[in-house]
């Protein structure tokens, strides 16, 4: 049967992607909104304001909503899922942890699965940074994301995911250390971060582990936005199929 999905965000970069990927693949779109439907049209679909959301949910009743905003309006269509046990599927980044235990609620009522990468190859990078970091423990990390101008959130919530791994599998004690300045040497334990922000850069992830007289250095360039739309169109289909819980994508990616 074919997906149908509505689409949140629908006149920025992701809502725009996921409208040419959806229609590309012949995906259904139920609705799209955007924080105030200005009468523009996105891929020809007519995107109506985000007050009409809850409405539509109910008169349009799509299989998923695929949700790319901030992590504000993230959570006000999720309480509108929840509301009408519509699946949610979202890309947003950057949420707090009132944010995050808003979703989890809502979780209660419908599915909700959160992605802050929805490539397949970050999905791998993080396996491999894992596995290089439990086989070089003494070696020193530092993690660099760099992104275009219009990003709001720094650490990227790619970064984020990554640090957890990485401090997952150093069990000791670490400390995540933000840019660099001062005098003092780099203490043992320091997982530097470093976030640059310029041009139209899609999205880089760059892990260096350095010691012993050699350095690793596993790298992820996104080549176009369209990876993560994929990504989330196939957990949206997947997601359809569940039933109330939180979901994350790293841990059912590998299923899609
Ligand atoms: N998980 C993944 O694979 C990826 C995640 N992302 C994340 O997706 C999110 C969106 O990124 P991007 O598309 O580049 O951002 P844009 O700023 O281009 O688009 C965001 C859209 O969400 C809307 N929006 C934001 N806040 C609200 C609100 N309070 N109410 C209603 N609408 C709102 C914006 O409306 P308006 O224009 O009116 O402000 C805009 O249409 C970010 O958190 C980003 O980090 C991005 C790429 C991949
Ligand atoms: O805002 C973006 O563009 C991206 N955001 C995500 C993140 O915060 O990790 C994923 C991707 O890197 C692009």
């Amino acid at each position: 049967m074919t997906l149908s999905v509505a689409v949140t965000g629908a006149t920025g970069r992701m809502g725009r992607t996921v409208l040419d990927v959806a229609r590309e693949r012949g995906v259904d779109v139920a609705f799209a909104v955007n924080r105030d439907g200005d009468g523009q049209h996105v891929e020809g679909v007519p995107v109506r304001p985000a007050g009409e959301f809850a409405a539509l949910l109910d008169s349009e009743a799509p299989d998923a909503v695929v949700d790319f905003t901030g992590p504000e309006s993230t959570v006000e269509y999720a309480r509108a899922c929840a509301e009408t046990g519509v699946p949610l599927v979202t890309g947003t980044t950057g949420f707090s942890e009132a944010d995050v235990a808003a979703l989890e609620e809502a979780s209660t009522e419908t599915p909700i699965l959160v992605g802050a990468n929805f490539s397949r190859g970050v999905q791998a990078l993080l396996d491999a940074v894992e596995s290089a970091v439990t086989d070089l423990p003494e070696y020193d990390v530092e993690l660099m994301e760099t992104h275009h101008n219009g990003k709001r959130d720094a650490p990227s919530g790619t970064a984020k995911i990554l640090l957890d791994r990485i401090e997952g599998a150093r069990e000791g004690a670490s400390e995540r250390v933000h840019g660099r300045e001062g005098e003092a040497p780099r203490d043992e334990g320091e997982i530097g971060v470093h976030a640059r922000r310029a041009g139209d850069i899609t999205g880089e992830h760059d892990v260096l582990l350095a010691g012993n007289h050699e350095s690793l250095e596993l790298t992820h360039r996104a080549g176009s936005r369209s990876v993560f739309a994929e990504g989330a169109l196939d957990a949206a289909a997947w997601l359809a199929e569940q039933s109330a819980d939180y979901y994350r994508f790293e841990t059912i990616a590998s299923q899609l």
